[in-house]
């Protein structure tokens, strides 16, 4: 059912948490106009039975499932595990309480499993010891693809910063005693009257499963007309949590208490939880959502994936920007200045004609923005475009009909990196970078059209630089086991489906923390120098101080440090960013501290790791990150590693990750 507004692809799913139920099927009647699920115990832990009473007390442990329909238990009744009040505790110092709890908790989890109940809640126990108790629902998790049935922990959280964080980090502690099974498991956070800052929420629960988020109905405070409504804090917490698509639970004390204002409170909220901009609408479907990363070399592109591309305004002005900007300087210095204005640089007026040649043109619109800008600065401009597509040059054949752009544009297909005309170019243009940046080889592309630049004649862009960040995000983790899953049906690569951890995905990057903080670090950097006459020292000049003429293999390896800022993480990877310097001060990002407003064409690139792993404070992530190549194809791979300064000031390796894509034996991209 759930609550829908227009332009969000998901809805409100609002929820009841009833005790002490006598008789469900009335219960179900009433609750099912507002709400999408209810809770409702198991049965109650008092009425656990040996397996001696279960054979001789007459009265049953629990209501009979045929109570109601099958379908029932599978859509819209969630069970709990009662196991508050002290009658349970699996981790009990006393051998027959620790017992007696095992024996309750799976008495109440096999009846679940029989009923086929969509999903089980059970508390995250409130003791400082949960081994047992982990070991316990492991056994069961291991075998959760046999059942229907999902496990929910419900958390409950304190409102001091000292109590959520023991908190949270007991929930660290489940997951990595249960290991890899511990992916299924979701969460229901319990939000109590005071709650811990918003920081706590953001830092330490946005990547995580969160299932739903409970509010007592005691947690509402009475509006000046007497209807229920949330503190500001509160509102700002159940915002951002259905921003992340959360469900929301209501808890009353007593069966019989109303709800109906609650509900329409909630929808309300919902209607107002979050702004989507013209391009928030575009990427609220890919939120999460991993894709693997284009191929334009290797593959043909699709029309319909130019058209995504076209739709990025704001990319192609800014390229119109930095052809306008080249040519005025052309025009009235008689040179360009790619890296930098020179001061008091002698004027030499130019009024000859540029020649802009454009590589990897797809369906064409950068031939127009160059045009355009040629026709702003006033200066005559022919455009070469060639691409090895086809499929896209087709479509450049009839543009150039159709628009009447025969005298002005010439035409080549094929592989630039084999191009072998008798042309040159003032202005080499390309557009030609993947969410790394360099990962749909640009620099193996661009590096042999060097010989077509004229003297003073430059690239555009003429580098990027690629940033990393450590991320957290059991969310996105869990993804990438989704879409290996995905198998043939979804034409996923065997090589991905063996090493799904071993690939870099493109996602936009939503549910996940930033335990180091999100300043990105800077990893490698390819340049495509302009031509340098022997006697331009001002050019000479111009590219050593922007420390060009360095290494241009285009092999690379870097390694860059981060400090764990939060008391405690689990790290599951690193984002991957870049930003493209065009011309001048002129460049295009996806690094999030410089992030090119409106430009939505490329996501962040997401490399995971196989085995998440836990940092404190203070201590050292470590990204190493290579760039490799064969005769046949170019492949990332990566590892991480953790870090502690030992009291003299000495480095000591707390752990590191295996090398993933050794050989891009997980994923490569073709040459
Ligand atoms: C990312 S697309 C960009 C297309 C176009 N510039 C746009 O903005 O829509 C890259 C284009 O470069 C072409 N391409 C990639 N490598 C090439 C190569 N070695 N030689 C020629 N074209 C290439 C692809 O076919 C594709 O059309």
């Amino acid at each position: 059912m759930g609550f829908r507004v227009k332009d969000f692809p998901y809805e409100l799913r609002v929820g009841r948490d009833i005790n002490c139920v006598s008789h469900l099927q009335a219960t179900i009647a009433d609750q099912e106009t507002d709400f999408d699920f209810i809770l409702v115990d198991v049965c109650h832990a008092m009425n656990f039975r040996t397996q001696k009473t279960l054979e001789t007390r007459d009265i049953a442990l629990t209501r009979a499932d045929t109570c109601i329909r099958s379908g029932y238990w599978q859509d819209f009744v969630l069970t709990k595990i009662n196991t508050q009040g002290g009658l349970v505790d699996c981790d009990s110092r006393h051998e027959h309480v620790r017992l007696r709890s095992e024996a309750i908790i799976t008495q109440e989890i096999n009846f679940a499993m029989h009923l086929s109940v969509h999903a089980l809640v059970i508390d995250l126990p409130q003791g400082p010891r949960i081994e047992n108790f982990a070991r316990l629902l492991a056994s069961y998790l291991m075998n959760v693809h046999t059942s229907a049935t999902r496990f929910l922990m419900r958390i409950d959280l304190p409102a001091s910063f000292e109590d959520a964080e023991a908190t949270y980090e007991k929930y660290l502690e489940f997951k990595q005693l249960t290991g890899h099974c511990c992916k299924s498991v979701q969460i229901i956070l319990v939000l109590q009257e005071d709650l811990p800052s918003w920081e706590h929420f953001q830092s330490r629960w946005i990547g995580e499963k969160v299932h739903s988020l409970q509010l007592d109905t005691n947690v509402f405070i009475s509006n000046k007309n007497g209807f229920p409504v949330l503190s500001k804090r509160h509102q700002e917490t159940v915002r951002a949590f259905m921003r992340q698509q959360c469900r929301i639970i209501v808890k009353t004390r007593h069966p019989n208490d109303k709800t109906d204002d609650h509900y329409n409170y909630l929808c309300h909220l919902f209607k107002t939880h979050d702004k989507l901009d013209e391009d928030d609408r575009i990427e609220v479907n890919y939120r999460n959502y991993l894709q693997s990363p284009l191929q334009p070399l290797a593959d043909n592109l699709e029309s319909a994936t130019y058209e995504v591309f076209e739709n990025d305004k704001i990319k192609y002005d800014i390229y119109e920007n930095s052809i306008y900007k080249a040519l005025m300087d052309k025009k009235k210095y008689g040179r360009f200045l790619q890296t930098k204005v020179v001061e008091g640089l002698e004027e030499k007026p130019f009024d000859g004609e540029v020649t802009v040649m454009y590589f990897g043109a797809g369906r064409g619109p950068l031939i127009r923005k160059a045009l355009k800008a040629a026709e702003k600065a006033d200066v005559k401009v022919k455009v070469i475009a060639l691409d090895k597509n086809p499929n896209a040059i087709v479509t450049l054949r009839n543009m150039l009909i159709e628009e009447n752009l025969g005298d002005r544009v010439t035409l080549f297909a094929g592989d630039m990196r084999h191009l072998s005309a008798d042309v040159k170019g003032d202005i080499l243009m390309s557009e030609l970078l993947g969410s790394f940046g360099d990962n749909e080889l640009s620099p193996e592309c661009l590096n042999p059209t060097a010989k077509f630049l004229k003297e003073g004649g430059i690239f555009v862009p003429y580098s990027y630089t690629n940033y990393v960040v450590p991320l957290s995000s059991q969310i996105i983790w869990n993804e990438v086991n989704v879409y290996a899953s995905q198998g043939l049906q979804a034409r996923v690569p065997i090589s991905q489906q063996l090493y799904p951890f071993e690939l870099p995905y493109v996602v936009r990057i939503f549910s996940a923390t930033h335990p180091c903080g999100e300043t990105t670090k800077e990893v490698f950097t390819f340049r495509h120098l302009p031509y340098i006459q022997d006697e331009d020292q001002e050019m000479k000049v111009e590219v050593k101080r922007d420390g060009q003429g360095e290494s241009t293999s285009m092999k690379k390896y870097d390694r860059v440090e981060f400090t764990v800022e939060q008391e405690q993480a689990e790290i599951h990877g690193f984002g991957g960013y870049f930003t493209a310097e065009l011309y001048q001060e002129i460049f295009y990002s996806t690094n999030p501290a410089q992030h090119t407003p409106g430009m939505h064409s490329w996501f962040p690139m997401y490399f995971p790791i196989k085995e998440p792993f836990l940092a404190r404070k203070g201590q050292q992530v470590h990204i190493a990150i290579w760039r490799n190549n064969s005769h046949a194809k170019v492949w990332y791979e990566w590892a991480m590693s953790l870090t502690e300064k030992t009291p003299e000031g000495a480095s000591k390796l707390i752990m590191t990750t295996h090398i993933h894509n050794i050989n891009g034996r997980g994923f490569s991209i073709g040459l």
